[in-house]
């Protein structure tokens, strides 16, 4: 069948706001932490404690019994990317993934797993397609949003919003810079959005999710939030994993924070509010993959995350360097993802329209602009040069210190 289930490698924003609580001790989690070690692990069918892949599961992968074995799992009901759910509040339970192979972060124990690891990708006599599978990773987003579909597609869960995006984008400038889009698929009761795998045509893949904009929530969500203050105790849990001075005192003693407020604080934290964009999550062919990027906000240490992505290969910098352009929709919570492997091949691609919106006709976004409550600019194309500036300093390998046009002259968003 075409919807054949085989997603390989997922795993979840949670997950990984719980790696660094466990891995940082309270420290902050810069690019100098140590490395997050990997684990492939399964998640039995039907729910049940995840283990870690021994010998055998990947001798079975690699005769394809183990995705067989493991095609029967459902995706969990999640999804509040959307911008009808925004207010969803996601408890443990209701984004709990049932991924099938699920790439996890560790805390580092030791040299031996990571070498383990790397002999369990690159070295095991997996062909290029069954490491392409087996590879397959999710970066950023919402716990089981994805399933893979037909050969070289995927499935992602529903949004009304997403879907009108790219029946929008059919007949714009930007379509060959998104997913190929081929119209929505029923499964099991759910929609989905049936889309190209952008890691198709690569060979064990370097990939790096980096959010886009000034601002990553909707300006509703700030008026929803004002006329119905909700506060969130997941989202108090994770502003305390990374910063236990993250609440103010009144905070601390609902134990909740509202979701603008979280968002406000994500961006101040990392470099959405100084760079215009921020690193999401980045898996590197090695397998290894880390998305405690929380903290990464300074643009020295954004340079040197994109270093440690590109390998110093520079070659890769200028296949990545492109400029793009942007219609005159409003931009949020896009993401530009990054892929490279060692054959040279590189791509950057846009993605995630689930908060994209047209705005009401004539009016358009300069989307270079400081962003003030009301005026709608997301800082996109700010954010985008700013990120051009950063691959140009590495492929320049100098700073870049001086190149990047700095916000809070220019544009004082803050
Ligand atoms: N077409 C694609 N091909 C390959 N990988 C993809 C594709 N689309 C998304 N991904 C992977 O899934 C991750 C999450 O994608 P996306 O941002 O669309 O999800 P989301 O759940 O809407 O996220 P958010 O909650 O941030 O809005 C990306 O970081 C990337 O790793
Ligand atoms: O990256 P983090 O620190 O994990 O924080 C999440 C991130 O900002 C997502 O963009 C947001 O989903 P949306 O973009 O869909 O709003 C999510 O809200 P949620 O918890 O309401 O899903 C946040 O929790």
């Amino acid at each position: 069948s075409p919807m054949r289930k085989e997603c390989q490698s997922t795993r979840s924003k949670d997950l990984a706001a719980r790696t660094v609580t466990s891995s940082a001790t309270g420290a902050p989690a810069t690019v100098m932490d140590a490395p997050r070690v990997p684990q492939v692990t399964i998640t039995p069918e039907g729910g049940g404690s995840p283990r870690e892949m021994r010998q055998e599961d990947w001798d079975d992968a690699a005769e394809g019994t183990l995705r067989r074995k493991l095609s029967n799992s459902s995706m969990s009901s999640t999804g509040s990317s959307a911008v009808e759910s925004e207010d969803d509040v996601l408890s443990d339970n209701e984004s709990k993934s049932e991924g099938i192979i699920t790439l996890e972060h560790l805390v580092d124990s030791g040299e031996s797993k990571a070498w383990w690891k790397l002999k369990a990708i690159v070295h095991w006599p997996f062909s290029v397609v069954q490491r392409r599978k087996l590879s397959w990773v999710q970066l950023a987003g919402h716990k089981g949003n994805f399933k893979a579909a037909d050969e070289g597609n995927i499935l992602k869960r529903f949004s009304e919003n997403e879907m009108q995006c790219f029946e929008k984008l059919k007949d714009d400038a930007l379509l060959p810079f998104v997913p190929g889009y081929h119209g929505t698929v029923e499964k099991d009761g759910e929609s989905f959005l049936h889309m190209t795998d952008l890691l198709v045509n690569f060979d064990l893949p370097s990939v790096m999710d980096c959010k886009m904009g000034v601002r990553t929530y909707l300006e509703e969500e700030l008026v929803r939030a004002r006329e119905r203050p909700k506060p969130r105790e997941d989202l108090y849990k994770k502003m305390v994993e990374v910063d236990g001075d993250g609440p103010t005192a009144q905070e601390h003693s609902q134990r909740g924070v509202t979701k603008p407020r979280y968002m406000q604080w994500r961006e101040s934290m990392s470099s959405t509010n100084t760079l215009g964009f921020r690193i999401e999550g980045i898996k590197k062919c090695d397998g290894t993959c880390r998305t405690d990027f929380k903290r990464t906000r300074s643009r020295q240490d954004v340079i040197q995350v994109f270093k440690d992505f590109v390998g110093g290969n520079v070659n890769i910098i200028q296949k990545l360097t492109c400029n793009h352009c942007c219609s005159p929709w409003q931009v949020i919570g896009s993401s530009l993802l990054f892929i490279h492997d060692h054959t040279g091949n590189a791509q950057v691609w846009i993605i995630d329209f689930g908060k994209t919106t047209a705005l009401p006709q004539g009016q358009t976004l300069k989307h270079d602009i400081a962003w003030q409550e009301g005026n709608r600019e997301d800082g996109y194309l700010w954010g985008l040069e700013n990120l051009i500036r950063t691959l140009e300093s590495v492929g320049n390998q100098g700073t870049g210190g001086e190149t990047f046009r700095s916000i809070t002259t220019t544009h004082n968003i803050l």
